[in-house]
Formats: structure tokens, C-alpha cells, sequence
């Protein structure tokens, strides 16, 4: 089997060697796509690779029929559709630490080319002005700086910023004083960081919340003579409203990497000599530029040869350490799910997963994906996957609880999936032996011991002499060997489980024969 995979963006060569390596895998690079052209091309490629400048839209997503993963060579996703993935079952994976240090450093060279006018007085020079005078700047030492986002990148900048003796103070939702005073920095709210700053500095996303989190509002409680640094993302910066701010000379300087529209011919914002700007250079160093090119390819790579990958965006990722007590079940669960929908042929509303035993102590959210995977696989086929099992489940209206309990019925750890419908509730319990593997140990009320795997016939019938001999003598008749056969019942001569393991899949017209024995209620067969 191989793969193909469009780079879209231009990557670094020595990055997108594990995947010029690979032996499966075709690259085709194509980069400045039109939006029309990516649309057309895409239904060819399994795997696309992009950087900031690719949108990857819903359109395009649509009419990607094969893609499987979408690789964002760097941290933000703002570019990627990532609903429209998710609901297509396509994986979006990120490199959110390569290019860290290079942002950090990037940001560093424009708050220091912003305190000393660098830009400015070069360009002067250029057309030969000698001017020491307009070019006068303020030194960094003693000066505050606020960080608006104290992640990866702003928690790097807040050390770099110490060692130019800076006070430094930040807002992030996730900041406490105490983490503040361990970095050796201020904790503020955003109205502290806005008020006290001499220099401002943000580090968020771009989200709906935060999309111009920086506008008219936060530029009016800022220090008169303050200084602007945007080295995230456009649209943080309500670029009209900082325009404003330094025409009325709120705002001193301004240092841009990123816009609101990139790539762009003209900027008004640009005209203003306070400030100065780079063509979106955060991440564009050889280093940063190599990382997160290697980082997505391996996971690229990983992903399409069934592996788990590091860096998912619209899957929660697991730390390793869980994952490794975890990944052992995930096989239980999708059979648990597969072979349950086959028990009711009604449209399912409530999905009960029961964790016991071990299982109750670990991160149970990729078991409980991987079960409900299972389950909607029967009629939704190969569209469901990890990606988007659980948005399926709810577009369809189901609910998923998940339920940790105590009962282990004498297991070390026993996986509960019950399905509700309007009129039944079904169930199949399983475990995993240790060194033995998978068995599925209850279907509904009844104790089996049976591997979840090849062909299963599950009947119910009536507890009564003949029943057993009648439906052996009916699969002899097609020729259909019985693997392992397990029989239970509650009460004597009441309702019995048969559960049969048989050497091939079981035609409707068998199966139907079945059924019309007097004493078989239900008949069904489940391939795994
Ligand atoms: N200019 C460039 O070339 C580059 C830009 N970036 C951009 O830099 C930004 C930060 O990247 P990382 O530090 O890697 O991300 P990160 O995810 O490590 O950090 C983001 C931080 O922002 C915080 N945050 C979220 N909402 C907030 C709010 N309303 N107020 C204050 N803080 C908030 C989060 O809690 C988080 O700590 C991203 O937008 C990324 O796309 C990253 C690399 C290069
Ligand atoms: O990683 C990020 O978020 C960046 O903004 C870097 O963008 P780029 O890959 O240089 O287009």
C-alpha cells in the first residue's frame, strides 16, 4: 500500500526526509496553490502538509475523498478547518514545540529593535540621513513588560526578557501567583498587564476569544508612550484600533510579525513611521524550520502506518505513560462495540461504557472513542474513526456515558458496554486475560468465554433437550464447521445463550433456517 502526500507549503528539504525515506510513501510538492487548484488536486492525496499559509478550508476538505491526515508543519491551526476534518474523520497533527525558541528569539529582536529605533534609523540611513537625534530609544532594563499568554512561546520570552532585566509580568488563564513567583515573574490580570506595561507582548492563539482581545478598550488603559509587539497572530491586534491608538500617540511603537490579512501588498498600518514589521519571520529560522518538518513527518508517517501519533489537534492527546497502560485495550473496546451493535437492530439512543477493575484507575477517553468507533462502524462503515466517533455519535443523537465502577465480577478489569433503544437494553462485557488476550465474558445477562474474533453465531433459544442437536444438524447441512460452542441459562428449561464460533462467515438464508426452529428466538452472526 502507498500513500500520497501533497506539501502545500514550502518545507525544509531536510525536514521532509523521513518522508522522501519512507519507501510507501509519493510526495508531490506543489507549492502556491490557488484555492481552486488545492480543491481540484486534493481527492488525490492521503496526506497534505502545510505551513501557515495554506487555508485549508471546508471546500477543500470536502472534496478530499481520500485524505487521512493534514500535517501543520509549525503551532498554529487557525488555517485549518478543524470542525470540517473532525467531521470527515481527518486527523490534523501539529510540530507545537519546534519552532518555540525561534519565535521566542524573534520576538526578543523586535522588542530590542523597537526600544532602539533599529528599523527606523536603517532606514534613514539608507536614504542617506544621519539623524542621532530622532533615533533616540529607551533602555529595556527596569522597563515592564507584559506577556498576554504565558505558553511555550511567552514563558520563553519571559526568561530571555529577565536576562535583559526586565519586569516581567504576564496574564494567562492558567497562570497562578504561586507559578508566577517560581518563574520569577508578576502575576496580573489582563487590566494589571495593560495598565502597568511599558512594553506589551502577546502570545495567544487565535480563538473567538481571543480574536482582537488587544482592541479600542485595551489600548485607552494602557500607559501613555507604550509599545506593541505581535509575534502570535493577526487579529490578536485590532489593527484599526492600534492604528487609531498611535495616530493619537497613546501607542509609541508598534513590531509586527503577523496580520490580519497575510500576504499583503499594502498595510496602512505600515505607513506610520512607529512602526515596523517582518513578513511573518517567527518560525522562519533553518533550525526551527528542520524541527517541525521532521516532527510532522514522523507523525505523518506514524499515523498513515497505523501508529499513534504525538502531536493530534482534534484528538485529546494521551501522555505516554497512560497510553502504554491503556493501548492494550483498545482492541477489547472496538470489538466490545462492534460486536454489541449486532445485537439490536433498533436506532440506539444512550451508550453506558462501565470501567472496572484496573481499568477505573486509568484515562478512559480513547477506550470509550474506540468502543463507540466500534459500535458505529456496522452502518456507518469506514467513514467512523478515532477522528470523529464521537461527534458522529452525538450528530446521530446519542448519548456516551462513561462510568467508572467497582464490580469486576472477580476480573482484574472488566469493560461494560450497554446500548439502550426505545423497547431493549443489550449488553456484552469483556476482559483482557493476561497473556491470553481479549474474551468477551457476559453478552446481556448470560456468563461466556469466547474470543472476540472471526465468526460468532450468538442464539437464543429455549433451555430444552434437542435444540443443540437440531442446530448442529442444520450447519452440517451447509457444510458449516463449529469451532467452540458455549451454552448458559439463568433458570432450567427457561431462555439459553448459544454461542457458537463457526469456520466461515454465515449466509441470511442459513441463518434464516436457524430461525425457523421452533425453540431458537434470535439468531445472529457477527464477523470480527
Ligand atoms: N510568528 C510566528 O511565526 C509564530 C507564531 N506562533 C504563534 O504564537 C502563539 C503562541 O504559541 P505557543 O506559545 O506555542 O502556544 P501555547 O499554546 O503554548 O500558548 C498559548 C497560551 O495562550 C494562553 N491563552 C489562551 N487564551 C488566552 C487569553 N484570552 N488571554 C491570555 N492568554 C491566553 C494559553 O493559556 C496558553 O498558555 C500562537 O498563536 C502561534 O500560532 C508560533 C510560532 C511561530
Ligand atoms: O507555527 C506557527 O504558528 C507560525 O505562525 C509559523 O508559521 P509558518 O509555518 O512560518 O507559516
Amino acid at each position: 500500500m502507498s500513500f500520497n502526500i501533497l506539501i502545500a507549503d514550502p518545507l525544509s528539504e531536510e525536514g521532509l526526509q523521513p518522508l522522501q525515506d519512507a519507501e510507501n510513501m509519493n510526495l508531490v510538492i506543489e507549492t502556491n496553490l490557488s484555492p481552486e487548484e488545492l480543491e481540484s488536486k486534493i481527492g488525490d492525496f492521503d496526506g497534505l502538509l502545510v505551513r501557515s499559509q495554506t487555508q485549508v478550508t471546508r471546500n477543500i476538505i470536502q472534496k478530499a475523498k481520500n485524505l487521512k491526515i493534514i500535517g501543520r508543519a509549525g503551532v498554529g491551526v487557525d488555517n485549518i478547518d478543524l470542525d470540517a476534518a473532525t467531521e470527515n474523520g481527518i486527523i490534523v497533527v501539529n510540530a507545537p514545540n519546534g519552532n518555540t525558541n525561534s519565535a521566542a528569539e524573534h520576538t526578543m529582536a523586535m522588542i530590542m529593535s523597537l526600544s532602539r529605533k533599529i528599523p527606523q534609523a536603517y532606514y534613514a540611513l539608507k536614504n542617506h540621513q544621519w539623524d542621532r537625534k530622532k533615533y533616540v530609544g529607551v533602555e529595556l532594563k527596569n522597563k515592564t513588560l507584559g506577556i498576554v499568554g504565558l505558553g511555550r512561546i511567552g514563558t520563553e520570552v519571559a526568561s530571555r526578557a529577565k536576562g535583559q532585566r526586565m519586569d516581567v509580568m504576564a496574564y494567562d488563564p492558567f497562570l497562578t501567583e504561586e507559578k508566577a513567583d517560581k518563574m520569577g515573574i508578576r502575576y496580573g490580570s489582563i487590566e494589571d498587564v495593560l495598565k502597568e506595561a511599558d512594553f506589551i507582548t502577546v502570545h495567544t492563539p487565535l480563538l473567538k476569544e481571543t480574536k482582537h482581545l488587544i482592541n479600542a478598550e485595551a489600548f485607552q488603559q494602557m500607559k501613555p508612550g507604550v509599545q506593541i509587539v505581535n509575534c502570535a497572530r493577526g487579529g490578536i491586534i485590532d489593527e484599526e484600533a492600534l492604528y487609531n491608538a498611535i495616530v493619537d500617540k497613546k501607542v509609541a511603537g508598534a513590531a509586527l510579525d503577523v496580520f490580519e490579512e497575510e500576504p499583503f501588498h499594502d498595510n496602512k498600518l505600515l505607513e506610520l513611521p512607529e512602526v515596523f514589521a517582518t513578513p511573518h519571520l517567527g518560525a522562519s529560522t533553518i533550525e526551527a524550520q528542520e524541527n517541525v518538518a521532521i516532527d510532522v513527518c514522523q507523525d505523518v508517517i506514524g499515523f498513515l502506518m497505523g501508529d499513534l501519533v504525538r502531536n493530534p489537534v482534534n484528538l485529546p492527546s494521551v501522555p505516554n505513560e497512560i497510553m502504554s497502560k491503556i493501548e492494550p485495550y483498545f482492541n477489547l473496546a472496538e470489538k466490545l462495540g462492534s460486536f454489541l451493535i449486532h445485537l439490536t437492530d433498533e436506532v440506539v439512543e444512550e451508550v453506558n461504557i462501565y470501567y472496572a477493575g484496573d481499568l477505573s484507575e486509568v484515562e478512559v477517553a480513547p477506550l470509550t472513542r474506540n468502543t463507540v468507533k466500534g459500535l458505529l462502524t456496522r452502518h456507518l462503515g469506514d467513514h467512523v474513526n478515532d477522528v470523529n466517533a464521537l461527534y458522529l455519535a452525538k450528530r446521530k443523537g446519542i448519548n456516551i456515558n462513561e462510568n467508572k465502577t467497582s464490580r469486576t465480577r472477580g476480573f482484574t478489569n472488566l469493560l461494560t458496554v450497554e446500548v439502550k433503544t426505545a423497547t431493549e437494553t443489550r449488553s456484552v462485557a469483556g476482559t483482557l486475560l493476561n497473556g491470553l488476550g481479549p474474551r468477551i465474558v457476559k453478552v446481556d445477562k448470560y456468563s461466556v468465554d469466547v474470543t472476540p474474533e472471526d465468526h460468532i453465531v450468538v442464539i437464543y433459544h429455549q433451555d430444552q433437550p434437542g435444540v443443540i442437536g437440531r442446530m448442529g444438524s442444520i450447519l452440517a447441512q451447509h457444510h458449516i464447521n463449529i469451532a467452540t460452542m458455549q451454552v448458559d441459562r439463568v433458570d432450567i428449561g427457561g431462555e439459553a445463550i448459544m454461542m457458537l464460533k463457526v469456520d466461515r462467515h454465515m449466509e441470511q438464508k442459513e441463518l434464516d433456517e436457524l430461525k425457523s426452529l421452533e425453540e431458537i428466538h434470535e439468531v445472529t452472526a457477527i464477523d470480527l
